[in-house]
Parts: structure tokens; sequence; C-alpha cells
């Protein structure tokens, strides 16, 4: 949970007109939403297409263009990494000599009693046991520690050290000096101060383009999540110079050209070659007059734009309006097509009734197996060959009902030509994997013996993912599957196989017209054990008795928790209707 304290909302105001933004402040409020901190509400019906923020980007905070960037690409660091030790030496160290202080004073990484906002991979273990057992903990393994950040914090300790001591650079000691007389205990606290600081940011950060990545926008980041009908449009350029962030010609773009120039003359006999194509001096020089003149030609419309207001549009990130809003509606923005496991490992909340959830069945099927020996073989065929197989006849199944649908509704003629141009497409398909697959042979042996522990671990996560139930309370096909599959009676499984090797049964061979029955959705046994499955099926009880918090627990991860189960345990009593 990331929120904004409504005494800043002058503090943001001030700095985004300080960087000439357009923000419509005359239609738009800034005021605090039900849903948790601040959002942004509409003072008069504003119409679709109107652009609500328009601010260059030379005023959104990325590592890019941070005060640590040339350090930051020194050393090969970028991602969110890179954001958050920008962000980390922004507001500890340079303070108010950051042009971005004010607005990143304003992001805050703890709730007003002090506690850091911390993702539920670093709960505490009472905390972890609210998502227990959800899809959030078996099919995301979500609760579990994310070694990538504490790599994350590691090197980023070591590099404010390095750079300490190379050139003076203050250590921002709050955040990565760990005092060696307490090193448990501290580095612990550092650590869950850098967790908090990149959980905030992931849930305010923007995808801005090639050069900024992820970067803090003010104001946009203001919009609250619309998981069904988001107001707004995010515009930004993505393709730019990754190397200056410029949207048309730079430097590096010439040196680009110069040197692939160079490696096509190497190959043109009748000019010759140099051989080696090199960034030489005098291509310096030239790149260097060429960059004085774009820099003159640009300070020269930079002045323009301040007479006019006038901004080079590729150069702006901008908030468009997709819908009608009216007066006093809060405006929404969309941070993607999120389920709630996403929405809290990576964005700090939940939203009641989200479509976008899933219950996972994965271990309730892996229960079954453990407590009956008798569908050993089964299960071990289903893991190795049949769920690949049924997926497989299933996909073709489904395209082959879409395409006769097609087929319908199109005319004799049309539908010739698309027939003939899908075949055309595979015969080319089927030429250039043969040469793939001469190619991979040469490597295949080294890498066999490596790759067989993880395949089988990825193959069992591959097939337990499958089985899940939507949010209508539709069970997938591979859960039909598998439970059509554990009724059968060992004369029907024999019958499964047009041959059957009894040692290993992964080499039987199947019956394929056997195959529709695994897809059926009307069996009478099947829909016993599934339900049987569902109403054994434990999710954490977190009802409002809950409220007697223990040790390691807040509000705001009781409140997540509970609308995260509370959706699972809808969605399960959704299929068990259905069922019955
Ligand atoms: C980009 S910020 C949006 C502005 C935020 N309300 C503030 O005060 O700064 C994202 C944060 O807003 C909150 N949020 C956004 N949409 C929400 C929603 N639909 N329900 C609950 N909280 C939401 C969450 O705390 C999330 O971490």
């Amino acid at each position: 949970m990331s929120v904004t304290c409504e005494d800043d909302i002058d503090r943001i105001i001030k700095f985004v007109a300080d960087c000439n933004a357009k923000f419509e402040n005359s239609k738009c409020d800034i005021r605090e939403s039900a849903l948790g901190g601040l959002g942004v509400f509409a003072k008069s019906d504003i119409a679709q297409g109107e652009t609500i923020l328009t601010l260059n980007k030379s005023s959104i905070f990325s590592a890019s263009n941070s005060s640590i960037a040339n350090l930051l690409c020194d050393n090969d660091i970028d991602g969110m990494l890179a954001l958050n030790m920008a962000f980390i030496y922004e507001i500890t160290v340079f303070k108010n000599t950051s042009h971005w202080y004010s607005f990143l004073r304003t992001i805050r990484f703890h709730d007003d009693k002090g506690r850091l906002n911390l993702p539920p991979s670093f709960w505490s273990t009472n905390g972890k046991k609210l998502l227990k057992g959800t899809s959030f903990d078996t099919l995301f393994d979500a609760l579990a520690p994310e070694d990538e950040i504490i790599q994350g914090f590691e090197t980023a300790v070591n590099l404010a050290h390095n750079w300490n001591e190379e050139f003076g650079l203050e250590v921002p000691a709050e955040f990565f000096h760990i005092d060696e007389k307490q090193r448990e205990k501290d580095y612990k606290l550092k650590l869950e101060r850098f967790i908090s600081v990149a959980y905030t940011l992931s849930s305010r950060g923007f995808e801005i383009d090639s050069f900024h990545e992820t970067a803090l926008v003010p104001i946009a980041d203001l919009f609250n999540h619309h998981a069904t009908k988001p107001d707004l449009k995010f515009v930004s350029l993505y393709d730019v110079c990754d190397k200056c962030g410029e949207p048309g010609m730079c430097k590096h773009l010439i040196a680009e050209e110069f040197l692939e120039a160079k490696e096509q003359e190497k190959h043109t006999p009748a000019t010759g070659g140099t051989g080696t194509a090199t960034i030489d001096d005098n291509l310096i020089n030239r790149l260097e007059n060429n960059l004085e003149d774009a820099c003159s030609n640009k300070s020269a419309d930079d002045e323009d734009d301040d007479d006019d207001g006038i901004q080079n549009p590729d150069e702006c990130v901008d908030l468009v309006l997709k819908n009608d809003v009216s007066q006093g509606q809060e405006i929404f923005n969309s941070y993607g097509e999120l389920s709630n496991v996403f929405l809290l490992a990576r964005y700090g909340f939940t939203i009641p009734g989200n479509q976008y959830d899933i219950v996972h069945l994965g271990p309730d099927f892996l229960e079954i197996f453990r407590k009956d020996d008798k569908h050993q073989e089964k299960v071990k065929w289903w893991s190795q060959v049949g769920h690949g197989l049924f997926s497989a006849w299933y996909a073709q199944m489904r395209q082959e009902e879409d395409e006769d649908e097609q087929n319908e509704a199109q005319s004799d003629g049309s539908h010739q030509e698309v027939n003939s141009e899908i075949e055309e497409e595979s015969d080319e398909d089927e030429d250039e994997d043969e040469d793939e697959d001469e190619d991979e042979d040469e490597d295949e042996d080294e890498d066999e013996d490596e790759d067989e522990d993880e395949d089988e671990e990825d193959v069992l996560k591959s097939w337990l993912s499958r089985l899940y139930i939507d949010f209508s309370g539709e069970p997938s096909p591979s859960t039909w599957a598998l439970a059509n599959l554990l009724t059968l009676t060992t004369a029907q499984w024999d019958t499964f196989f047009s041959q059957k090797a009894s040692h290993h049964i992964t080499d039987s061979i199947i019956n394929e017209e056997k195959l529709p029955f695994l897809a059926k959705t009307d069996n009478l046994h099947t829909k016993k054990i599934l339900s049987k499955l569902l109403k054994n099926k434990q999710l954490p009880t977190l009802t409002d008795s809950h409220a007697v918090k223990e040790a390691g627990v807040t509000e705001a991860m009781l409140q997540n928790s509970r609308i995260l189960v509370q959706s699972e345990q809808e969605i399960l009593d959704r299929c068990l209707k259905r069922l019955t």
C-alpha cells in the first residue's frame, strides 16, 4: 500500500508547475479517495480525448536522469535496481540540491506509524499464514523471499562503499551502512528499508521509453486503478535512443550509421575495406560538431517553446481521457489486467471481486494422489505424456471449432484464400525448423544432463499450473481432463491405449479416439470427485472475528488477505454450485 498525504498536494502541484507541465488544474481535483490515500477527481464534466496532463520527459524521475546516472551506467546497473538506488541517493544524499527532491519526498515507503511497506514475500511468519494455501502461495510461490532483491541490496551496499572510497560520495547511511557491532539486526533493518522502497516504487512506476525505462511521473502516479473501466491512456514514445533519450537523430545514431556503412564497405570488393570499423578521433570531432549544431538549434527551438508554450510531443508523456467523465467522478487509470495475486505482489493492494482471479487446484490434486496409491499409473502417464497430448489435442480442437465458425460466416471464395495462406505459412515454418534442428543437434549432448533436473521440475510446475477454476467458477480443461481420468476403472483405463506398455506406462500408445472423453464436462462421477476436492480445500479462515491481530500482522495485511481469500472462496462456491 503506497499512499500520499493530503499535505503534500501543494508541493506536488508546485513541482509540476515549476517544470512547465500542463495539468488541467481547473478541471481536476486531487483529494482523498475512499480507496485509500489520494485520487484524482473531475471538477467538471470532461470529454473523451482531452489531455489532462502533459509533462516533458525531463521532469520525470528515472535512473537515467538522476544525479548518479553516470555511476549506474558505468557499473551496468539498470532496471528497478537502478531506479531504487537513484531514488535513495536523491532523498538522502542530494536532498535539496536535487531537482526532484520536492516531488520525491512525497513518496512514502512506510505508513503513518512508521511501519515499512513490505511485499508478502517479506511479511512476518504470522502475516504469511494469512495467505497460506491461496494461489498467491501455491501457484506463484509468492510468499518465498525473492533472492533477486536480496542480491540487489548487496550490490547496492558494495557500490555505495566503493563510491565512497574512490571519490568520497557520501554513503546513504540509513540504507547502506551496516553496523558491524549488531550486524544481523542492522542488516535486516536496512534490507527491509531497501525492499520497502523497491515495493513502493514498483507500485508507482511508469514504463516510459528505452532510455528512461521505468520512471516516476508526478501527478500521473496519483490516479488509482480500476480493473474494468479505466478512464485514462498513458502516452509516451517508446522508441528513442537508449543512450541519450533523443527521439530523432543523435550522435549515437550517427555513429551507428557510420559503423554500418563501414561494415558494408568492407563487404564491397570494388571499394575495398579497412577490415575493422572503429570510432576514430575524426568521427568523434565530426559528431561533436554535429551535436553542437544540433544543440544550438535545439536551444533556439527551446526558446521558441518558451515563447509560445509548445513542446515537442515526442519529448513528453501525456495522460489522455479515453472516456467522458462526469463532474465529481474519480478518474481511474489501469495498471493492467491483473489478478489480486499480481496486484498485491506488485502494487500492495487488492480489489474485491477481481474478475482476473482464479483458484489453483494443483496441491489439492497432489493430495488425492498422495492419499491413494491406485492413481499412481494414471498420474505418471498424465504428468509425463497425457497433459501435453491432451493440451495439444484440445488446442487443435478449439482452433478447428473457431475456424468452422468463421468459415460458416465467410463466402466460399475468401474461405479458400485464407486456407491456402495458412498452408504456405506452415510449409515455410517447417523448412526453417529443419535448419534450426541441425544446428541444435551439436549443442544438445552437453546440456542434456543439466537440463534433465530442471525439465522434471518445469514439467511438474507446468501441468500443476493448468489445474484451476476461473473467476466464473468453471474448471479449466486440464482440471476436467484429470478428474475424468480418475473416474476410469482398471478395465476402462486399459482400453485407453491401443498398445499398453505395462512396465513403462509412459511408453504406451494412446487410443486417440478416447481423447474426447477427457474433455467431457457432464460426467456425474467426475463432478463428484471435483466437488469433494473443492470441499476439502483449505483456505485460511479470515472472518471478521479474525480482527484480534497477531504479532507482526498489520491492518493492511489483514485487509488485503481477507479480500484475496474471500475472492477465492467465492470462486469455489460458484464452482460448487455449477457442479451440483
Ligand atoms: C500509483 S499509486 C495511486 C495513488 C495513491 N492512492 C496515493 O495516495 O498516492 C498506487 C497506490 O494506490 C493505491 N490504490 C490504487 N488503486 C487502488 C484500488 N483500486 N484499490 C485500493 N487501493 C488502490 C494502492 O495503495 C497503490 O499502491
